[in-house]
């Protein structure tokens, strides 16, 4: 394609994904399905382009207030996937210099909203929690994230696959905290791949790992996957289980269930149970009241912790809808520990960053649910042996007058210090 039609092409993108009508990939996708003959090359450009726009966006709709022509155009511009001469092949002289005065301009010279591209109440939230330290998580947050796969233990050691990857000319590296994981450069195409198509990889944040990992199931154990969705973790749990026991995944969506399906099968796991439920206190879960070892609640949240991947999200949340996010996820946490039988465990996991959908659920839960003793992620995770757990893991926040924390250690991982996306955990074992 000309370098000219296919700015044109990111510049209807951009205009797409800026309505915030439905998810980015949402749009990129039915983008792609309606323009059948763009190459793989192509896509990438156009995703890619839409997507910085995304992650930039405050930044680049100031600098488009100078220049002439449609401001999806110079956003276009300004967040180009691509060689700079290729760019140049698709502007006129008056764009080409607008592009170099904007490239002149030192970061230190721009207001911070234009530094940091938040929302003001999102940026505020992540300020008071880390102090100086906002400011690597904003950098790291205009950034892709990295594309990290799960091997799947049942079939294939981490090794093996690594080089067979390798063989395929797929380049990567074991994950550095979780056992399961490898790091690849670049967005390879997986799909296509031998170990892919017989279910030895996912396509899996390491930090969803971490999680899994956290709950720690067993063979010929009762697990219940609460909020499965399409089964990432699922499918880890499985194979901690090596496919025995029984392993429940529930959600209320069977949209997303329905897409754990063909991961099943491709997995080889032979003991998953996927149930669709109207809500969190349908009968399926009273039915299995005290009976189970291991319950997983990965909650819906504001996901705030995959900006990296999800950047259309900072401009979609709102913090009225965080509010009712929280106490949905209290809700839930507390229908499905209803399951845990004594002795077992409870995990609760979101994706967020923000302490409403975390920490102070998990405190209120530990508060109101005293027959659930909260475990030492940490520890837990040193257990598990992985490495430097304890820079992986974060005090609960409440403080009581003789200095004692309540709330055990928890898992809190930050795409800029841990490469992960944001995620956080809370587990307890119950008297
Ligand atoms: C964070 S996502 C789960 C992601 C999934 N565990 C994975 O690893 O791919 C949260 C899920 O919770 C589900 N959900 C929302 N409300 C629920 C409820 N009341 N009970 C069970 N699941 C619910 C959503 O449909 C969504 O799939």
């Amino acid at each position: 394609m000309h370098p000219k039609a296919l700015l044109d092409a990111c510049a209807d993108l951009v205009r797409l994904v800026l309505q915030f009508e439905h998810p980015a990939d949402a749009v990129v996708s039915r983008y792609f399905r309606e323009h059948r003959s763009l190459g793989p090359r192509e896509r990438a450009t156009l995703a890619e382009t839409a997507f910085a726009v995304l992650r930039k966006k405050l930044l680049f709709e100031q600098l488009a207030r100078s220049g002439s022509g449609p401001k999806e155009r110079k956003l276009a511009i300004l967040g180009f996937f691509g060689p700079r001469d290729f760019l140049a092949a698709a502007l006129n002289d008056t764009e080409k210099k607008w592009l170099a005065t904007c490239d002149s301009i030192p970061a230190d010279a721009l207001m911070a909203p234009h530094r940091h591209n938040l929302p003001e109440w999102m940026a505020q939230a992540l300020q008071a929690q880390l102090g100086d330290d906002f400011w690597a998580l904003a950098e790291n947050l205009q950034q892709a994230g990295t594309l990290d796969l799960r091997v799947n233990t049942l079939q294939a050691k981490r090794n093996e696959i690594q080089k067979e990857l390798a063989q395929a000319g797929i380049a990567s590296e074991p994950t550095p905290y979780s056992p399961w994981g490898l790091r690849l450069q670049g967005k390879p195409a997986l799909q296509k791949t031998d170990a892919f198509t017989r279910g030895a990889i996912e396509v899996q944040d390491e930090g969803s790992q971490l999680l899994a990992l956290l709950v720690d199931a067993h063979r010929g154990e009762m697990v219940v996957d609460f909020c499965a969705g399409a089964g990432g973790k699922t499918l880890a749990l499985g194979a901690s289980m090596r496919s025995t026991g029984r392993l429940y995944a529930f959600d209320v969506s069977g949209h997303r269930l329905d897409a754990l399906k063909p991961r099943m099968a491709r997995s080889g796991l032979s003991n998953v149970h996927p149930a669709a439920i109207a809500h969190e206190r349908d009968d399926r879960v009273k039915r299995l009241a005290g009976k189970i070892d291991r319950v997983l609640v990965d909650a819906p949240c504001s996901g705030l912790g995959t900006l990296r991947r999800n950047p259309d999200l900072k401009w979609r949340q709102k913090p009225q809808a965080v509010q009712e996010l929280t106490e949905k996820q209290l809700a839930i946490l507390q229908s499905a520990s209803r399951m845990v039988k004594s002795g077992g465990r409870l995990v609760y996991a979101t994706c967020s960053v923000l302490p409403e959908e975390n920490e102070l659920i998990a405190q209120a839960f530990s508060a109101a649910n005293p027959d659930f003793v909260p475990l030492n992620a940490a520890q837990e995770l040193e257990r598990l042996k992985v490495p430097g757990a304890d820079g992986l893991c974060a005090p609960a926040m409440t403080v009581a007058e003789d200095g004692t924390r309540s709330g055990g250690d928890f898992l809190r991982l930050w795409p800029h210090r841990h490469g992960t996306d944001g995620f956080f955990a809370a587990a307890w074992t119950r008297k």
